[in-house]
Order: C-alpha cells, then sequence, then structure tokens
C-alpha cells in the first residue's frame, strides 16, 4: 500500500475530486464563500475561495493532516529532532528567528544564545561598514559590498535585499556574484574600487566549487589591483561553518560568521547569510524580517489546522497533486520589489520536495513536488498566462499583492490590482461558449464561422488560485511571506512522507562534473565515457566546432 492511498481519508477525497461542481455554481450558491475561506496571520491574508473545494474537501484534507501526524511533526521541528534522517541533523531555521529568551536545544546545548551573539555580532560589523568606521586598505571607508555564494548562500540575500528596495539605507550598494562562468564576477569588478569594496564570501561548508572559485578571482583581482596578502582581512570577510579554511584562505577570524548544520542552505537567510540585507537595509529591518517570521512560525505552531495558512496552503498542494495531477504550480507576484520571489520559491520548494523515495527509502507511486515557476504582474499576462487560461495543463496559481504601494503614482497601483484580481476572476470563472457566442453578435461572420470563433474563445475556467494580500511590502511582511512558503513546503513533505531537508540528487552532477573538469585539461583525450561526452570533451578541447 503507498502513502497517499493508507490515508483513512484517500477513498474519500478521490471520490470527491470526481463530483465537484465547477467553482462558478459553488460561488453561486454560497455568497459568503470568500469571508469562509480566508485566513488571516502575521499580516497577511489568504483568499482561497477560488480552488476546486468545499467544505467537505477541506475537512478531509485538514483529516488528512491529522492522520499524518502533523502537529507532531510540526513540533518535532521546532524542538530540534534530528527530522533530516539522512544527514541526522536537526532543522532550524526557526531558531535562527526565535525570541532570545527560548531555549531551544541541540545536543544538549541550548542553541538561542549563539544565535543571538552572531545578530550581535553582526550588527557590531553593519554599524562599523555603513558608519565609515571600517577602512579599506588605503583609509578610505567602503562603498560597495560584493556577495559571493550560490543556492541558498546566494537567492535567499539577493531576493530579499531586492524586495526591501525602500529600505535600503543608500550607504552601500551590493552585487551579487553566483555563478561560476567568470562573466558573472568581471561584469561586477568594472563597477567597483578595490579600495572601497568589502567581498563577502558565503558557504556553509567552504567547499562548493562556484563560490570558491569566484573568491579566489576576487582575491586574484584585488591583489593586482594594489592590495597585498595583509590587506585581504580588511576586504575579504565570510560566513561559513568551516572557519579553518577560511583563516586558511586569509580572512580575519573576527570577521567569520558562524552558520550551523542544523541551518539548511535554502533556509538560511535568516543566519549571517543575509548580512548582505543587513547591511543593506540597517539590523532594525533585518530584525523585523526576523520577527515577522517568528509571527508566522507562531501562526503554524498555534493555529488550528483550519485556521492554518501553511497548512490549507500545503494541503491544497497536495489535493492538485495527487488527486487532480497536476505537476506544476506558479507564483505571480504583483508587485515589481518581489520580481525575484518565484525564483526563490523555485529553490525552495523544489530543492526540497523534488524526491523520489519515502523516509523508509520505499519508492513513491504518486506526484512529490510540483514544478514550482512564476513570475511578476502584469507582464505574465501578455505571456504564459494564455496557458493558464487556456492550455491542458491544470496549474494552480499563487497571486501575491500588496494594497499600498511603496511608489503610489497616478492610476498605477488600481490597474495593478485589476488586472490581479481580473485574472483570478477569469480564471474561476472562464468564459461559456453561450458568452463566446454572444460577444460575436454584432459581427459581420456567418453564423458557422461565429460558432468556430466562439469555441476558441471557450474557457473552461474552473482554475484555481490563492490570493494572499498584505497591507505594505515591509522587512515585516516580507519575513511572513517567506516563512509562510518555508512552512507550506514542510506540510506537502510531512504528507508525501519525504525528506524535505536533504538534497543528495545534486551530488552526483556536482562529482561528475568534477571528472569531466579534470578531463578537460587532461594530457590524453577522453575515450572510455559515453560517444556524446567523449565528443563534448574533445570539442571542448578543440576550442570550435
Ligand atoms: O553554502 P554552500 O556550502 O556553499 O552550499 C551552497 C549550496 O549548494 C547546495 O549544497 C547544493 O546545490 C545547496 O543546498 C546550498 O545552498
Amino acid at each position: 500500500m503507498t502513502v497517499m492511498n493508507s490515508y483513512p481519508q484517500w477513498q474519500t477525497l478521490q471520490r470527491l475530486s470526481q463530483q465537484l461542481p465547477h467553482m462558478r455554481s459553488l460561488f453561486a450558491e454560497d455568497p459568503k464563500r470568500a469571508e469562509a475561506m480566508s485566513v488571516s496571520a502575521a499580516g497577511l491574508m489568504l483568499d482561497y475561495s477560488k480552488n476546486r473545494v468545499t467544505t467537505e474537501v477541506m475537512q478531509s484534507l485538514l483529516a488528512m493532516a491529522q492522520s499524518a501526524g502533523l502537529k507532531d511533526k510540526i513540533g518535532a521541528m521546532f524542538a530540534g529532532e534530528r527530522i533530516n534522517t539522512t544527514e541526522q541533523r536537526a532543522v532550524l531555521h526557526t531558531a535562527l528567528r526565535a525570541s532570545a529568551d527560548s531555549e531551544i536545544d541541540v545536543d544538549g546545548q541550548n542553541i538561542v544564545p549563539e544565535v543571538q551573539q552572531t545578530l550581535a555580532k553582526m550588527e557590531a560589523f553593519v554599524e562599523a561598514i555603513t558608519s565609515g568606521e571600517w577602512r579599506g586598505y588605503t583609509g578610505k571607508a567602503i562603498t560597495d559590498i560584493v556577495s559571493i555564494g550560490i543556492g541558498g548562500s546566494f537567492l535567499g540575500p539577493k531576493i530579499a535585499t531586492q524586495a526591501l528596495r525602500p529600505y535600503w539605507s543608500g550607504k552601500l550598494r551590493c552585487h551579487f556574484v553566483a555563478n561560476v562562468d567568470a562573466t558573472s564576477l568581471v561584469e561586477k569588478l568594472k563597477l567597483v574600487d578595490p579600495e572601497t569594496t568589502l567581498f563577502l564570501m558565503s558557504s556553509k561548508s567552504f567547499g562548493t566549487q562556484e563560490t570558491l572559485t569566484n573568491t579566489l578571482s576576487a582575491r586574484d583581482w584585488f591583489l593586482s589591483q594594489g592590495g597585498s596578502q595583509q590587506d585581504i582581512a580588511k576586504h575579504f570577510a565570510a560566513i561559513t561553518s568551516n572557519v579553518a579554511k577560511a583563516t586558511a584562505f586569509g580572512m580575519d577570524e573576527a570577521n567569520i560568521f558562524p552558520m550551523w548544520d542544523w541551518v539548511g542552505g535554502r533556509y538560511s537567510l535568516w543566519s549571517a547569510i543575509g548580512l548582505p540585507i543587513a547591511l543593506m537595509v540597517g539590523m532594525d529591518n533585518f530584525r523585523a524580517l526576523l520577527q515577522g517570521a517568528r509571527d508566522m512560525d507562531r501562526h503554524f505552531v498555534e493555529a488550528p489546522l483550519a485556521q492554518n495558512m501553511p497548512v490549507i496552503m500545503g494541503m491544497l498542494s497536495v489535493w492538485y497533486s495527487n488527486f487532480f495531477n497536476a505537476q506544476s504550480h506558479v507564483v505571480l507576484t504583483y508587485d515589481h520589489y518581489l520580481r525575484g520571489l518565484p525564483a526563490y520559491f523555485q529553490q525552495l520548494d523544489m530543492e526540497s520536495n523534488g524526491k523520489s523515495v519515502t523516509l523508509d527509502g520505499e519508492r513513491v507511486d504518486f506526484n512529490t513536488g510540483p514544478v514550482i515557476w512564476g513570475g511578476e504582474g502584469t507582464n505574465g499576462q501578455h505571456a504564459y498566462h494564455q496557458l493558464l487560461h487556456q492550455g491542458t495543463a491544470l496549474i494552480p496559481a499563487d497571486f501575491i499583492m500588496p494594497l499600498q504601494s511603496h511608489n503610489p503614482l497616478g492610476e498605477h497601483h488600481a490597474q495593478l490590482a485589476s488586472n490581479c484580481f481580473g485574472q483570478t476572476q477569469a480564471l474561476m470563472q472562464g468564459r461559456t461558449f453561450e458568452e463566446a457566442l454572444a460577444e460575436l453578435a454584432g459581427s459581420k461572420l456567418s453564423d458557422q464561422d461565429k460558432a468556430i470563433i466562439a469555441r476558441h474563445k471557450v474557457m473552461d475556467g474552473n482554475k484555481p488560485s490563492n490570493t494572499l494580500l498584505m497591507d505594505k511590502l515591509t522587512p515585516q511582511t516580507l519575513g511572513a511571506l517567506i516563512a509562510l512558503y518555508e512552512h507550506r513546503t514542510f506540510v506537502q513533505g510531512v504528507i508525501w512522507q519525504i525528506n524535505s531537508f536533504d538534497q543528495w540528487g545534486v551530488e552526483l552532477g556536482k562529482t561528475l562534473g568534477n571528472d569531466v573538469l579534470a578531463r578537460l585539461g587532461a594530457a590524453e583525450e577522453s575515450t572510455d565515457l559515453d560517444g556524446s561526452s567523449n565528443r563534448l570533451i574533445r570539442l571542448f578541447r578543440q576550442g570550435h566546432l
């Protein structure tokens, strides 16, 4: 028996999924549907009424969450149990934003004081850099940060910094480098002055190829521009759990910020990995970001399942993945500052739930994590929304929008909102054949042609969407929003009984990549790999086609 059909609610949900009326009817039957199917938490409001659910469906989905022991599993994560079983690690990104007086033990030791000390160290560092007290090797204040990292050590800080643009102190510029493609680094180095630049190397392991190569090249550049070996300490700092490697590199131990094995990379922006954010928006705003996440944590732990925003969103995703075979989920942000969020949620969810075996090592025979993608509204409306409306794939959507703009200008925000709400409405109600035909009433087409065109204009509707609103995008609401998606990811992992916190899938690619690297520069040509790989390596060595 598979995990999914061992739940007592499986049969009921199967049956309900096949008997659901169109959402148009559900709305017509119940004028208060939107009120009943909305929840608020941590400054966010979720309207999930435009989903293919009835009260009975929601009750069964929540009962399934109960059967999976979700409440206990939430408790286990927050308490620091080693729920990342394949790496024997606790999963405690929530400890990074816990209140200073909490006690969370790992191996018998309360980790909260260390978290707080790191925040204090970050605060002193941010103050020294932004006040100009910290001086470069020629005595000038720092003007530019080049943050080097990849994956979880890159995307969170980048996206959050971008999202919090209205809160930048204006004292620094921040540039992010991730890709090992030299172009990424070289183009950034063209923008900065070695005398006034601080390189922040973010790598939990201090061993990730891209980050190491970029940092070594940045150091070579620094040394070639007039800096000396002794000056490195003034221009390079690191966030890592591997202090020995960072000091061997030339960094001053005082400028090394700790990371812990109980923080997964894609969950790490709340740690010192978030230093670029703190440098750009100041420590008060960084703490407000933590506060927003903490508010969502409290809601996740305390709210009953039926009122629990991450639980509802997680269970809706399970509903579409496992009962409607949805393979994809789209995140649409109607706020230019949040344009990077879909990519961040993509990393968060796909690296977490892109798994094919259960915790017991059994192969799954049901869908796990869907493909997460998306972009900013309204741009997508003139591109991929066509497929959302009339394509053959069922793609549940999340629409995210602040009610107030940071840049109120004429009618812009009202137009943005009208597009956001109008899209959810169109997805839900669609357009019937009769409606399409009626629209063509005044045209000169023959009745036969009208019928053909009308068929092209039919939109089935009944396409699910969530709408997430907040008053305004602030550090606090951003923190709550990111924590919401972290917990939504966790909820799905619990139902599917997979480990959402390892990422073995990326390892083989890394190993083979290293093997290929050796072959690209080897004296002898490779002949022992598959034909395609041998040929690609030969072409690279040749340098032309
Ligand atoms: O912080 P590190 O150790 O450089 O790792 C970077 C990223 O590489 C991964 O291990 C795998 O790609 C991510 O999980 C992680 O965020």
